[in-house]
């Protein structure tokens, strides 16, 4: 299992910052060719895209691609360009139920029969942008095996519901937990929105720290400056791990001796006590964190 905290977007009409994406540091990225590409600029930046998922070696990168929405005229020609060059994922913006997912699933199947690609090779990220999407937030993450990501467009959702968008972001706080909790009821990852204000790198640390301790596994960003911040809030602090060692020891020895319960630091320990901390040491060894 490889990390998938960060998930760097890109615009797909910028070959310069395409070319300089394995050097910085992301876990994933995500080639734009929606809200970050001018309406003059999406033939020429689906070309693009497809050129680079064509010849460019990515690495190891894991590559998506964010296409227009279905009620777009660019949706059925991004399908068309984009899928037979074998992107990891396409983000789908905009899903407001399970018969969008479902629709771009079906095309998707066609392209990859009639490209001889193995059906299901091209995974779907489902973004959740409006208030009907969040209602429809689990039947859009269980719909389909091709769904292995939920993601939430914070700027479109707050649009959406007309209310401002803050950096303490109680008005997506709820958003956040139902889009996280559908994620992962449907056992898929689930991305956070981005931080827009590239001078405010403590304000992103906090909103990820925030967003980690609500269940995302990722959160995507807009400029490379942001990828080690992202990284760094989702490492469990020294203290927590610590303790998560103490829990383990203690269970296991408690399991030698016949007993269910005991207490840690005066604080009682059972069986989802200890699965937390075994989940956060997972976590640690996932970032290459050496506990101990
Ligand atoms: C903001 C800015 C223009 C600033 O550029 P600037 O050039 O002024 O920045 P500088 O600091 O001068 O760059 C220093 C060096 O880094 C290079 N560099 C910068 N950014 C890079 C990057 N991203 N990738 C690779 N390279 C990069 C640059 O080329 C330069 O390289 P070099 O010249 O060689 O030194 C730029 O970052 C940018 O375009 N970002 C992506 C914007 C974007 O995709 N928006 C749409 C996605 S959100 C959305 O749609 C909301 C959502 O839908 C979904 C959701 O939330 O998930 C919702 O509803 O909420
Ligand atoms: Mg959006």
């Amino acid at each position: 299992m490889k990390p998938s905290r960060s998930m760097l977007y890109i615009p797909g009409d910028s070959p310069g910052m395409i070319q300089h994406s394995p050097i910085f540091g992301a876990d994933s990225i995500l080639l734009d060719l929606e809200d970050a590409v001018a309406l003059t600029e999406k033939d020429a930046a689906r070309r693009m895209v497809a050129t680079f998922l064509q010849r460019f070696d990515f690495k190891d990168l894991f590559v998506t691609v964010r296409i227009n929405g279905a009620d777009t005229e660019f949706f059925e020609k991004d399908l068309e360009e984009i899928i037979p060059c074998a992107p990891a994922a396409v983000r789908l913006p905009k899903c407001n139920g399970p018969q969008d997912v479902l629709e771009a699933d079906d095309r998707i199947t066609e392209i990859e029969l009639k490209n001889g690609m193995r059906t299901g090779a091209v995974k779907i990220h489902a973004m959740i942008e409006t208030a009907l999407g969040l209602e429809m937030a689990y039947a859009i993450a269980s719909v389909s095996p091709r769904v292995t990501a939920l993601t939430i467009g914070g700027q479109d959702f707050t649009a959406d519901m007309g209310v401002q968008k803050t950096k303490e972001g109680r008005e997506l706080f709820y958003a956040r937990c139902r889009v996280s909790a559908a994620a992962h009821a449907a056992g898929i990852d689930s991305y956070d929105t981005v931080w827009a204000d590239l001078q405010d790198n403590e304000g992103l640390f906090r909103e990820t720290k925030e967003i980690v301790g609500l269940g995302f596994t990722g959160k995507a960003c807009i400029h490379p400056s942001q990828v080690a911040v992202i990284h760094k809030a989702f490492v469990p602090g020294e203290k927590e791990l610590r303790k998560a060692c103490r829990v383990v020891e203690a269970a296991e020895k408690a399991k030698r001796e016949g007993r269910g319960v005991v207490s840690v630091d005066g604080k009682m320990v059972d069986a989802p006590v200890v699965a937390r901390s075994k989940h956060l040491l997972d976590l640690a060894e996932l970032y290459g964190i050496k506990v101990g």
